[in-house]
């Protein structure tokens, strides 16, 4: 893993990230010529229509998926050619998830599930300090008061919570959200997007796949994709032109 001299505030920087899948039959070009640079702090959306890479990219920026060609560094760190051990090691302290799909274990209590990635993780803690940081995660995201529940005695957007404490105890470099609210009604999605909005504030850095226009639209940094590439202002101009 080589180091790339960037600037320290860069979390995620893409140069030319593209994504070719083959079949017998068909090859598809999923991304073309990804330019991405993620600064701490930010809040990017990215939206676009059913398959226009959306997934994809977040796979490949989440260490799921490796590119075909391109550069890719996470804080400086060169992942574009990790081996499935490298990749892991990484994705589990530097990435925080979260799906539509909570993916809590409803066997475990919320602090167990919180506390899972801490108990996991190749720097031991103390049982002191794991509990410390779970605490603090679920006051962040407002689940205090349900520490000793179990995920099905919980309302769909108060496991989105728990899995958001979950995402952050690690205090990884980047949020990866991938359509938090598919599965919540309009106001648990409002309250979901409280949450991630007050994080951003408190300097959580979040990069969210959604095709919500109302969602996307409360990101800062909001990326269009077509076809597998990122439509510059240019090019939505050009198209509101020919539109009207
Ligand atoms: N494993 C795969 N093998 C072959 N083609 C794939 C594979 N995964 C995705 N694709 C193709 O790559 C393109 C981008 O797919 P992707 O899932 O990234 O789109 P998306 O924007 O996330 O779509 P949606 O909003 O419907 O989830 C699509 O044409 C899809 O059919």
């Amino acid at each position: 893993m080589s180091q790339a001299t960037v600037n320290t505030n860069t979390k995620i920087k893409m140069t030319n990230i593209s994504k070719i899948f083959e079949t017998e039959e068909l090859e598809t070009h999923a991304l073309r010529s990804i330019d991405l640079e993620i600064n701490a702090g930010d809040y990017v959306s990215i939206s676009g229509p059913s398959g226009c890479g959306k997934s994809t990219l977040l796979s490949i920026l989440g260490l799921l998926d490796m590119p075909s060609d391109g550069e890719f560094y996470i804080e400086g760190v060169n992942v574009t050619d990790l081996s499935l051990d490298e990749a892991a090691e990484i994705r589990n302290s530097k990435i925080g998830f979260i799906f539509q799909s909570f993916n809590l274990i409803d066997e475990l209590s919320v602090f167990d599930n919180v506390a899972l990635p801490l108990r996991y993780s190749k720097e031991k803690m103390s049982e002191q300090a794991i509990k410390t940081r779970v605490n603090e995660c679920l006051a962040l995201v407002a689940m205090s008061h349900r520490v000793s529940h179990k995920p099905n005695q919980l309302s769909g957007g108060q496991q989105q919570r728990i899995a958001i404490a979950r995402a952050l105890v690690a205090n990884p470099a980047i949020l990866l959200v991938d359509e938090p609210t598919g599965n919540l009604d309009s106001k648990s999605g409002d309250q979901v997007m409280d949450v991630l909005e007050k994080l951003n504030e408190n300097g959580t850095t979040i990069c969210m796949v959604t095709h919500d226009p109302r969602y996307a639209d409360m990101a800062r940094t909001q990326l269009k994709l077509l076809d597998g590439a990122i439509l510059t202002t240019p090019d939505i101009v050009e198209r509101v032109k020919a539109a009207v």
